[in-house]
């Protein structure tokens, strides 16, 4: 596959592309710290009105701002960087610049992609457990981002995931992937889900690649604008 058109590229994090998205980053940090905080700590009451106050305060700032909703609008102006650093940065599984991201991070050695994730206590599901839907979430991200080991990138069609145990919180989880299988435009692939040697889940999942394309969801902007990757997005 040519890499550099393929617009699942996200390598393992990489520096910020620039000051802005660097400032981001660490407004995003400090958000999910902030979650962190809100769901494991308790306030009195009127402090938590005054702390309510002060980021609504924040958040009223920071709307003032030139808004930007979605990627394309994003990219459009020219300066936030390329489709591949927009989505590096905003991916809500992975992009650091967004704080709903745990993130996700991944990489490709050989014929089998890799990564790991870590979610805190905003994540519990069944005690002390990550939450069913976030460890389904966490594997679509990943394993669309593995099908950069495949020819034909595609959109999800199905995802099968088996919960073998519980998914521990505030551990490191390793994710691993591989495809088992291609025809035509339909990729096969299997994904697993470990905290330590324990597989705690694992996943069928199988993509498809649009009938006009991957490249038909770019209809809103010029290829030149989405596929120009930065460097850092060419692995
Ligand atoms: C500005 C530029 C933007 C460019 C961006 C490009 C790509 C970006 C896309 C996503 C990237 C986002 C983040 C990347 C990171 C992570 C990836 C996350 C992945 C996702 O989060 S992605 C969202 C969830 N995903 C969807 O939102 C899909 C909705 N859906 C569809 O868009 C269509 O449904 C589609 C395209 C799947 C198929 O549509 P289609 O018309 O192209 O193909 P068709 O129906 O002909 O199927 C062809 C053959 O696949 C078989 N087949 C199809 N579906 C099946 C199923 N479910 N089970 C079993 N078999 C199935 C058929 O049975 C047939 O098989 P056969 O050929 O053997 O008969």
């Amino acid at each position: 596959m040519n890499e550099l058109k393929n617009p699942f590229a996200s390598e393992e994090i990489t520096p910020a592309f620039n000051d802005e998205w660097q400032a981001k980053r660490r407004v995003a940090a400090a958000v999910r710290l902030l979650t962190e905080v809100l769901v494991t700590s308790s306030p009195d009451t009127s402090k938590m009105h005054d702390i309510a106050e002060q980021l609504e305060t924040t958040a009223a700032d920071f709307a003032a701002s030139p808004r930007v909703y979605g990627r394309l609008d994003w990219i459009r102006s020219g300066e936030h960087g390329s489709y591949g650093q927009v989505s590096h940065e905003l991916n809500p599984l992975a992009g650091y610049s967004n704080p709903l991201a745990p993130p996700v991070t991944t990489r490709i050695e050989g014929d089998v992609a890799y990564g790991h994730c870590f979610c805190g206590w905003a994540y519990e599901g069944p005690p002390g457990s990550v939450h069913g839907g976030y460890v389904a979430a966490i594997f679509d991200q990943f394993m669309g981002f593995a099908q950069k080991l495949g020819k034909r990138p595609g959109m999800t069609g199905y995802l099968h995931v088996d919960y073998h145990q519980r998914t521990p919180l505030t551990t490191d989880l390793q994710l691993e992937a591989r495809i088992t299988s291609a025809e035509g435009r339909k990729t096969f692939m299997e994904g697993k889900m470990y905290a330590g040697d324990a597989l705690t889940a694992s996943c069928n999942a199988l993509f498809v690649e649009p009938r006009q394309g991957i490249y038909s969801l770019e209809a809103q902007a010029r290829p030149e604008e989405v596929f120009s990757p930065p460097a850092s997005d060419r692995g």
